[in-house]
């Protein structure tokens, strides 16, 4: 009788800040229709926060982005990195709470963390002596003039089971995956969270690029590897353009 041997060795992570991708729908009838002066205070509260926001980044304890979300599924989404999830706890509070959270109504959200597998790792080598490796655990996020998020999963049927590959055919996938997204380099930057146990999907995909168009190429020559090609299942998609700091005045005129 065959021995049954376990082939499936989980990859290791390393896992970084804590990530809050927060998107919200403007209620413009409300504004309209409120006083100027709850207007007035509702401004001044979200211009304090996104201060804070701003100030954390400064203090390298975490980082902020803001982009406008086209299409009906939400109007803006707020993109935080925290070292902690009782930070992103207090900094969702805090906006709850804020005169212009009621013009500003949740549409959706996802909690994830900074995460990179070991499947590329050098053996022998430490990764986190690794500076590089420590700056995409916490990085900046990009002010790029484009973002595009996505959850995913690995797909778990009987014929195409991630988790039941071995981790050398795992490996030997990745490092197409990560071909093909080295070629992109200077183009689009990633950052791959991680969601197993915190939300819907196991991993969410956030791309950053100046030319939109680099998204959907990158994604559609991603279909055709084996990782996706086999394994992968998407949720929806969110695509936005930045908001630069000063456009908000403009914006709530209208
Ligand atoms: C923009 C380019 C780009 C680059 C350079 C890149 C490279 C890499 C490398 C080297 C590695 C493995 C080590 C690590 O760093 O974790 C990964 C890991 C991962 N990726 Fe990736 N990816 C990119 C981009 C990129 C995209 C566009 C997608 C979505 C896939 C698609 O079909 O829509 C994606 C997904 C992932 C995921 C879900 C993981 C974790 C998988 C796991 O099982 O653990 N990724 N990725």
């Amino acid at each position: 009788m065959n021995e049954v041997q376990s082939p499936n060795e989980a990859a290791k992570t390393l896992d970084g800040w804590y990530a809050l991708h927060d998107f919200r729908q403007m209620d413009w009838e409300a504004w309209k229709l409120a006083d100027e002066s709850v207007k007035q205070h509702a401004l001044e509260s979200f211009s304090a926060l996104r201060k804070q926001y701003a100030e954390v980044e400064a203090q390298q304890k975490g980082s902020y982005a803001q982009y406008y979300i086209l299409g009906q599924k939400a109007d803006f989404v707020f993109l935080h990195l925290r070292e902690t999830m009782n930070e992103i706890g207090e900094l969702e509070r805090a906006f709850n709470q804020s005169a212009i959270a009621p013009f500003l109504l949740p549409a959706h959200s996802y909690v994830s963390v900074v995460e990179l597998s070991n499947y590329m790792g050098k053996p022998g080598t430490d990764p986190m002596e690794n500076p590089e490796i420590l700056a995409r655990l916490k990085p900046v996020l990009p002010k790029a003039g484009h973002i595009c998020f996505y959850p995913m999963n690995k797909k778990r049927d009987l014929q195409d089971n991630w988790y039941m590959l071995s981790m050398d055919e795992r490996r030997a996938m990745m490092r197409s995956h990560g071909l093909i997204g080295r070629s992109y380099a200077g183009k689009v930057k990633q950052i791959i969270t991680g969601s197993i146990g915190f939300d819907d999907w196991e991993w969410g995909v956030t791309l950053f690029a100046e030319d939109p168009l680099q998204f959907k190429k990158l994604i559609y020559e991603m279909r055709f590897d084996e990782v996706s090609a086999r394994f992968g299942e998407f949720g929806e998609f969110f695509v936005g353009n930045l908001i630069q700091e000063e456009a908000w005045d403009e914006l709530f005129k209208g």
